[in-house]
């Protein structure tokens, strides 16, 4: 953020919040309405005025410091008259309703009244001082870029005071002695300020940086807009807003908020601002309520008193600073404004300074209180749970009020040693009461900036007391510092930018004070509204005699004087309370549809239902011809249903491409799956592959095992036919009749022993035929010796012999080559066997660990 955006001051909106706090403001004792008119006796420049004053507040109960406001009874012509307001005309009223806000902002309908002419002082127009929209002199041109500059500052975050510097033009006085300004405001920059090259008596060479820079051609029209618009708005809203200017004397403060009446300042456009709004808003009632008082010599006096110079009194109230016994006049128009600010201003104390011939003496505080309500009762009733400023829970029926403050402040100008002794003495108590503002100011910004703060001096001065609930966070604040443009006045305008950047440091929390307050003036005058109403309804009921009806009287005027207190969107156009169409209550349509025009003059609305008729007759007749031309048309394919039809194909073509573009993450989906799925194709296949090898080697094996299963068979029919001729032999040898058809058995020594009937063969028989035959050795050999086979086997049944070794076969084993012996299966063993575990094994390997193989 750059140095200008953080000079900006937030929008006020930022933190809507309900908030507790209400006005600080105690009104004074009823006394004031049967006080006789005002007169002034402080004032001995101006002549004593006697104007009386309109809608004084009085305490329902009276004593100081009550906060229970009520309007007195006017039932004396004198109170009759505080009441009454010039009308205005019915074409005034429709042009008033009809304006825009920024219409009335661009040309502000008031002026103020300024204080008497003096030799150097010369407004015009004094009693014709607020002056219409139309006639005063402020240029549109000076408030197009007020927009500009809001529109700026809605985009800041944090709330801080919004700080204006204002450089007068040169006074005569200034110009004999230097015509050139010590100061230079580029115009490609709103918000900086610098010393002029070469600009003597001082060392500052820096550049100022503030809100807004307000060079000398600035008119009051331009100050408000930058400067002040935003405040009043807000106030509108329900935020408490603080306007003050600062700076030395004859800077132009007081030109600044008062102005003249040929350039109203900000004090008169602001009344003209906050009755525009109240125009402009006709879903909101308002009570508003004006005070004015001076600080003169630590004293604090109440300008609209009814006893001049009335002293008020601070006290430390549960929510802060409270004024006692301070006046406060229910105002309904400008003109009721107007008529308090002459009365107040006449009583200020100015004088002649060495500097200004009409100098403020004194520190002055106008302010204006403004309750709200809503006025549509679908909205108006408090939410479910909304508490009172006192912290009871609100009761059926309670109605949120906006209780907010506008308070405009014009500073007395801090002060040179002058010639005259009584201004001397004024001065030393203008300049302690800024010199504590500032250094109030000081521990604000230090406080702001997280130093250490102790103590804030908020009590060492009666001007910082007042000012202390706002400064200390709850308002929002702009000051406008005002400047000399003239070398002579340097070093005091320097020490002003110092206090303005002071300021600028400082952090408010302003919040938007929207509460049930059965206390709220707005909420009493209602309440008193309709319990006149249901007196009088009771009363029309049962008639009456002279006296009840003098006494109805008096009540319908009451009712009317405060119906005429709660300004409306309708009766602030309106300001004589005895305009009885201003009076009548909304009607329920009305309440319910707000921004319907129900208050147009009937003149107007019949030649608009006239103009409206004849329209229509138009209508009925242009039907009646693009009827009949209907009816006499060929039937041709309608245009329209020819544009529709095309239409709906292009649709229909973006349709499909949406519906393509639609389609295309799940084709995306399917062509992953597809992927997935082709990789674990690719892996079975592979293990198919495998799996197909594997078989092949198994036909191998299966083929080599046949053959060897062939060879074997052979093996085992050439063993069993040496068996048969084993049995054949036995036979033989077992045979008693031809002992020589016996084959002969080559001798050896073990034949020898066994068979000492060597005529007979000797049979070995090895044990891989028989596991049955006892081994020796690891080989078992059976030896038959024919003569004792013939002893031993003389009566074995031969087919058992027979079955016994059926299965043996034979290896023909005898001496010297004779004998016939019995082996095992020759070299060739298992060998399909060990084929076969071979391929499993390079089977597995192919196969790996998958699952599915
Ligand atoms: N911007 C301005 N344009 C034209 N005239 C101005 C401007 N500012 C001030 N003046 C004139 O300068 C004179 C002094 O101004 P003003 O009374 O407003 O000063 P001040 O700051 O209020 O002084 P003090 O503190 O003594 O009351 C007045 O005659 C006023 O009309």
């Amino acid at each position: 953020m750059d140095a200008h955006a953080r000079a900006r001051m937030p929008p006020p909106h930022q933190t809507p919040k309900v908030s507790t706090r209400s006005t600080l403001f105690a009104p004074k004792t009823p006394s004031h309405m049967k006080s006789p008119p005002l007169t002034t006796s402080h004032n001995s420049n101006t002549p004593h005025h006697s104007e009386p004053l309109p809608n004084i507040l009085s305490p329902k109960e009276g004593g100081a410091g009550s906060t229970r406001l009520k309007i007195k009874s006017a039932t004396t012509p004198e109170a009759k008259s505080r009441l009454l307001v010039k009308p205005i005309g019915a074409r005034a009223q429709v042009q008033h309703a009809q304006r825009t806000n920024s219409d009335l902002l661009s040309t502000p309908s008031v002026t103020l009244v300024n204080r008497p002419t003096t030799p150097n002082y010369a407004p015009t127009l004094a009693d014709e001082g607020w002056m219409s929209a139309d006639t005063h002199p402020i240029e549109a041109s000076s408030m197009m870029d007020f927009d500009e500059y809001e529109n700026g500052m809605a985009e800041t975050e944090t709330e801080a005071v919004l700080v204006s510097v204002r450089v007068r033009p040169p006074n005569p006085v200034e110009l004999r002695s230097d015509p050139g300004s010590v100061w230079t405001m580029p115009e490609h920059d709103p918000h900086l300020l610098k010393l002029a090259k070469g600009t003597e008596g001082t060392r500052e060479d820096r550049d100022w940086i503030f809100d807004r820079i307000l060079p000398p051609h600035s008119d009051n029209g331009k100050v408000y807009g930058t400067s002040a618009r935003r405040h009043v708005r807000s106030a509108m809203e329900g935020y408490n807003a603080v306007i003050f200017a600062y700076g030395q004397t004859a800077s132009g403060k007081t030109h600044t908020l008062s102005g003249s009446s040929m350039e109203p300042g900000i004090i008169p456009l602001a009344i003209s601002d906050l009755f525009s709004q109240i125009r402009s808003t006709p879903d909101r009632e308002f009570l508003l309520r004006a005070s004015y008082l001076e600080l003169y010599n630590e004293t604090i006096i109440d300008l609209l008193s009814t006893v001049p110079g009335a002293e008020l009194h601070l006290s430390e109230g549960k929510k802060g600073v409270v004024i006692n016994g301070l006046t406060e006049v229910a105002v309904r128009s400008e003109a009721d404004v107007k008529k308090l600010l002459r009365s107040g201003e006449d009583r200020r104390k100015v004088g002649a300074t060495d500097w200004n011939a009409r100098s403020s003496r004194s520190h002055c505080v106008f302010r204006i209180t403004i309750e709200s309500r809503s006025r549509n009762p679908a909205i108006e009733e408090a939410p479910i749970g909304a508490r009172t400023p006192g912290g009871r829970l609100k009761a059926a029926g309670d109605k949120m009020t906006r209780i907010s403050t506008l308070s405009i402040i014009d500073l007395a100008g801090s002060e040179k040693h002058t010639s005259s002794k009584e201004r001397n003495a004024e001065g030393k108590h203008i300049n302690q009461s800024l010199l504590t503002l500032k250094l109030v100011i000081s521990k604000l910004a230090d406080l702001a900036s997280k130093r250490n703060v102790t103590h804030v001096p908020y009590r060492d001065s009666k001007l910082t007391r007042l000012l202390q609930n706002s400064l200390s966070g709850d308002a929002l604040i702009s000051v406008i510092c005002t400047v000399s443009p003239s070398s002579l006045n340097l070093a005091e305008s320097i020490s002003t930018l110092a206090f303005a950047q002071g300021l600028k440091r400082v952090v408010l929390k302003a919040q938007k004070k929207e509460v049930v307050d059965p206390h709220a003036l707005i909420q009493q005058y209602q309440n008193e509204i309709a319990e006149l109403r249901a007196q009088l309804r009771e009363k029309e009921m049962h008639g009456g005699n002279k006296t009840e009806r003098e006494k109805n009287e008096a009540m319908e005027k009451r009712l009317n004087e405060l119906k005429s207190m709660i300004l409306t969107s309708v009766n602030v156009n309106s300001p004589n309370p005895e305009d009885n169409a201003a009076m009548i209550p909304p009607s329920p349509a009305k309440m319910r549809y707000p921004k319907l025009e129900y208050d147009r003059p009937s003149a107007e609305l019949l030649e608009e239902l006239h103009a409206e008729q004849l329209h229509r007759a138009e209508l009925e007749d242009e039907v009646a011809r693009l009827k009949a031309e209907l009816a006499t048309r060929p039937l041709e394919p309608n245009k329209e249903i020819v544009e529709l039809r095309n239409e709906v194909a292009e649709l229909r073509l973006i349709a499909d491409d949406y519906e393509r573009h639609l389609l295309e993450p799940s084709r995306k989906v399917r062509a992953d799956v597809e992927k997935e799925f082709a990789d674990k194709m690719k892996t079975l296949e592979n293990q198919l592959d495998s799996k197909k090898i594997w078989a092949n080697r198994l036909d191998e094996n299966v083929r080599f095992i046949t053959q060897e299963n062939k060879a074997l068979e052979a093996r085992c029919l050439e063993a069993e036919s040496k068996v048969h001729q084993i049995i054949e032999f036995i036979n033989l040898a077992l045979s008693p009749t031809d002992p020589d058809a016996l084959l002969p058995i080559p001798e050896s020594e073990e034949v020898r022993e066994l068979s000492p009937e060597r005529e007979l063969p000797t049979l070995v028989v090895s044990d891989d035929f028989s596991p049955s035959l006892p081994s020796s050795g690891g080989k078992s050999t059976l030896t038959l010796s024919a003569s004792k086979m013939r002893a031993t086997f003389s009566q074995m049944d031969l087919a058992n012999f027979n079955d016994k070794f059926g299965t043996l076969t034979v290896s023909g084993k005898g001496k010297g080559g004779k004998g016939l012996g019995i082996g095992g299966m020759g070299g060739s063993g298992w060998g399909g066997k060990m084929l076969r575990e071979e391929s499993s094994f390079a089977l597995a390997e192919v196969a790996g660990d998958d699952d599915d193989f």
